[in-house]
């Protein structure tokens, strides 16, 4: 029985996450942007460049607020903000481009993606993510606390104290274990599904170098910012 229920304080421990999270969302205009008109690759790149920027400023003050994070090692609190920044900008485009849409609209930014000036390779896997997390039909409870559980993943690049970002990490994969089975009754393996599109995140991150280099344009400018959390530059 209780392994099931949410408790007091885990229901409490998620609506920190969720309102923050709810908070910090970049405005969708990126959406109404795309729907707009299709722009060259230039102007999409730098259309890239701003959202991603403000996409990792909200991500900052959305990971202040995860519970305990500012108590870690400060040079692990960057470790891991670095570390996921990617990860969480291809998890909030899936979001975005999953959200309900009146008829058409959908197709029409997916088109505009396609077209943006990413190079046709990357397409697929990228497309592959979309479509994997579109399926899953996440709450916005599962969505806030996905993102956190990929913040707070301890196995990345120049994590010293895994142990603490994994003492973090658990309770959050604990509530969300529990939403899984609460909005999804009829889907036992939709928690380990859940969990499986993590590893497929991490693939995109691989590739994301490559990625943005092979943007058809040259001269690409970017943000101090992302110059710092993209390694460019
Ligand atoms: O603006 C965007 N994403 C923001 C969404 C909110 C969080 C911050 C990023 C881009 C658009 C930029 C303009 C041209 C079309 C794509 N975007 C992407 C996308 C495409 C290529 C790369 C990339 N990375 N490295 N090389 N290319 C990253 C993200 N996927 C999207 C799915 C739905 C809606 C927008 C989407």
């Amino acid at each position: 029985k209780e392994k099931a229920e949410i408790t007091k304080e885990q229901q409490a421990f998620m609506k920190v996450i969720v309102d923050s999270y709810n908070r910090h969302q970049i405005p969708q205009d990126v959406t109404k942007k795309l729907l707009q008109e299709q722009y060259s690759a230039e102007e999409n790149f730098i259309l890239l460049t701003e959202m991603a920027t403000s996409q990792v400023q909200v991500l900052v003050e959305f990971t202040k607020n995860i519970p305990g994070f500012l108590s870690l090692d400060h040079e692990d609190q960057i470790a891991l903000l670095k570390g996921s920044a990617v990860e969480a900008m291809f998890l909030r485009s899936a979001q975005v481009l999953s959200t309900k849409m009146p008829n058409g609209h959908t197709e029409v930014l997916e088109e505009r993606i396609r077209n943006s000036g990413i190079s046709e390779e990357f397409m697929t896997p990228m497309f592959n993510f979309y479509k994997s997390i579109g399926k899953l039909h996440m709450v916005q409870e599962e969505q806030a606390l996905l993102t956190a559980v990929t913040i707070l993943t301890p196995d990345r690049p120049f994590v010293k104290d895994h142990p603490a970002v994994e003492r973090l990490q658990e309770p959050m994969l604990e509530v969300l274990r529990k939403l899984c089975a609460l909005h999804h009754p009829r889907e036992p393996q939709y928690f380990a599904r859940l969990l499986g599109r993590l590893t497929e995140l991490r693939t995109l991150n691989h590739y994301h170098t490559e990625m943005l280099t092979s943007w058809r344009m040259n001269d690409q400018k970017f943000t101090p910012l992302l110059c710092e959390i993209w390694d460019v530059q």
